[in-house]
């Protein structure tokens, strides 16, 4: 008799996604977490940074409509306290009591695999019936820097967690995490410089909304320092905790220096001492999955979110979670694309919002991914500027880029930039999901005045 069906390893938001879904198909399921059950995402990642960036939102919105009284800043005090209120103040009794509320066991300590369907946790080896299924989400991946490993900086963890404003920060990348707690924390009064490998910001993304959140960064006093590489760090006494304490060198012979230095250099797949080489895989590396989350070669063992570098983001990941609770409970054999166990719009469909005024929301490809691919496309780009965006905001400035592929007439990506477009993408999403041509989405009538009708305008734009 084994202790369950399926042996979830990881408790963050997939992981919870993949458990509940395979318990409520009827199989015993344990959920196996080494920290905090709710994961990443909930102590040290979406919650609390947005938490951090939602009231400096607020504020802006309300100063750029006239007759909206406002203060001239935000009360950081009141702002980490509903900061620490989102993370349950770091403590994750209230997830543990849903999960066993789904019918979960949650088990603690760290998993190892150990054998085929048995995971080690602590010196107690679990067996499975079914499944295994690793959830075990992504760690900072750290540059070798000469003196970074001596100096005390900051990770995501501590720029979501801290619990003082600091006088100074330098952020080192900027990627998602740079741009969002630059201007998190400069909008609670720290002194930020945000240092950025490249021309502009969010290389990631279309070149004008990597443009437009520089702008944004710049007017809320950060400075951005582009197109140098960080060559070394240096600390006062190894310990980081008053102003100028931490010194990043650059590649032109400059430094910056601040309290604290953010290290934002992106995410790498938490396989490390896991027992992935006895399948050959490397530790440190992404577990290669199909489209049901099966992993390559290993008939039982099953990855979802982050680990497996499909897309680093919650939403995606608790998608492919569902598919793989699906996949397992069902036992289907090569379900089809677009089935309930097979995460297909992983590979068209992917929204992402980069919540930093002005927000970018994107999904689907870019116009360089498009190009990559060898599709022929059409591209549409506009200044949001409807009666809806004007009425929002005095002197809303966005834009917006529509990607429609000619031979389908139907869209393969859109990027909207500017202030509060974050609510705008879903539209976008399900147009692209349904494969909906542009002769159709004519006929989706936006409301009037609401920033949606920057569709209508994109589809004039078109020809339409
Ligand atoms: C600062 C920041 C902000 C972000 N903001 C957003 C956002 O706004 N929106 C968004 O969609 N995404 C955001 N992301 C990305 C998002 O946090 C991740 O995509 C998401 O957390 C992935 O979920 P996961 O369950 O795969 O991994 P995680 O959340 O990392 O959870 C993995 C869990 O597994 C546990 N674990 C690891 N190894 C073991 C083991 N061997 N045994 C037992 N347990 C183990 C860990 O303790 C952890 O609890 C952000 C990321 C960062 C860093
Ligand atoms: N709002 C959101 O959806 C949200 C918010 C935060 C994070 N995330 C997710 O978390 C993941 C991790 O975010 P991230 O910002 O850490 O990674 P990222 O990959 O988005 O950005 C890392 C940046 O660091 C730069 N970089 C790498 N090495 C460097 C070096 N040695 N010197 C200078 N720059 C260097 C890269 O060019 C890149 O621009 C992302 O994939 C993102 O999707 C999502």
């Amino acid at each position: 008799m084994t202790d369950f069906d399926v042996i979830v390893i990881g408790g963050g938001p997939v992981g919870e996604n993949a458990a509940a879904r395979t318990a409520a198909g009827g199989l015993r399921t344990a959920l196996v977490e080494a920290e905090k059950v709710g994961g990443e995402c909930s102590y040290w990642a979406c919650m609390p940074s947005k938490a951090l960036l939602r009231p400096g939102h607020a504020l802006a919105a309300a100063r750029r409509v006239p007759g909206v009284p406002v203060g001239e800043r935000l009360d950081p005090a009141a702002v980490l306290k509903r900061r620490n209120e989102f993370t349950s103040n770091w403590d994750d009794s209230g997830q543990v009591g849903w999960a066993v509320g789904a019918g979960l066991e949650v088990v603690r300590g760290r998993g190892r695999l150990v054998g085929e369907r048995q995971v080690d946790v602590g010196g107690r080896v679990l067996t499975a019936s079914r499944a295994v299924v690793v959830c075990t989400g992504s760690v900072p991946r750290i540059p070798s820097l000469p003196g970074l490993s001596e100096a005390s900086y900051w990770t995501s963890r501590e720029a979501t967690s801290a619990q003082e404003v600091p006088s100074s920060l330098v952020v080192l990348g900027g990627g998602v995490v740079g741009v969002e707690m630059a201007q998190a924390w400069a909008r609670l009064g720290s002194k930020v410089t945000l240092v950025v490998s490249g021309e502009r910001p969010l290389p990631k993304a279309e070149p004008f909304a990597g443009d437009l959140v520089a702008d944004g960064l710049r007017e809320d006093g950060v400075t951005l320092r582009t197109g140098v590489r960080a060559t070394g760090v240096s600390t006062a006494d190894g310990v980081s905790t008053a102003d100028g304490e931490v010194t990043l060198e650059l590649s032109d012979g400059s430094s910056v220096s601040g309290a604290h230095l953010l290290v934002a250099t992106g995410r790498q797949p938490a396989t490390f001492d896991l027992g992935v080489e006895q399948y050959g895989f490397t530790a440190g590396d992404a577990l290669p999955v199909d489209d049901t989350g099966r992993v390559s070669g290993v008939d039982w063992l099953y990855a979802a979110g982050d680990v497996t570098g499909r897309a680093l983001l919650t939403h995606q990941g608790k998608y492919a979670a569902r598919a793989v609770g699906t996949a397992i409970v069902t036992g289907a054999e090569s379900p089809a694309p677009w089935t309930a166990a097979v995460a297909t719009a992983d590979h068209t469909a992917v929204p992402q919002v980069v919540f930093t005024d002005p927000e970018v929301a994107s999904v689907g490809w870019t116009e360089a991914e498009a190009r990559k691919k060898g599709v022929e496309i059409r591209v549409v780009d506009l200044d949001i500027a409807v009666a809806g965006s004007s009425l929002h905001a005095d002197g809303y400035r966005g834009k917006a880029r529509m990607i429609v592929n000619e031979k389908t007439r139907t869209l393969v990506g859109v990027t909207f930039a500017g202030p509060d477009t974050a609510e705008l993408i879903h539209a976008a999403t399900i147009a692209i999901v349904g494969e909906v041509t542009v002769d159709r989405l004519w006929h989706a009538v936006p409301a009037y005045p609401t920033i949606s009708e920057v569709w209508l305008r994109l589809l004039e734009a078109y020809g339409l």
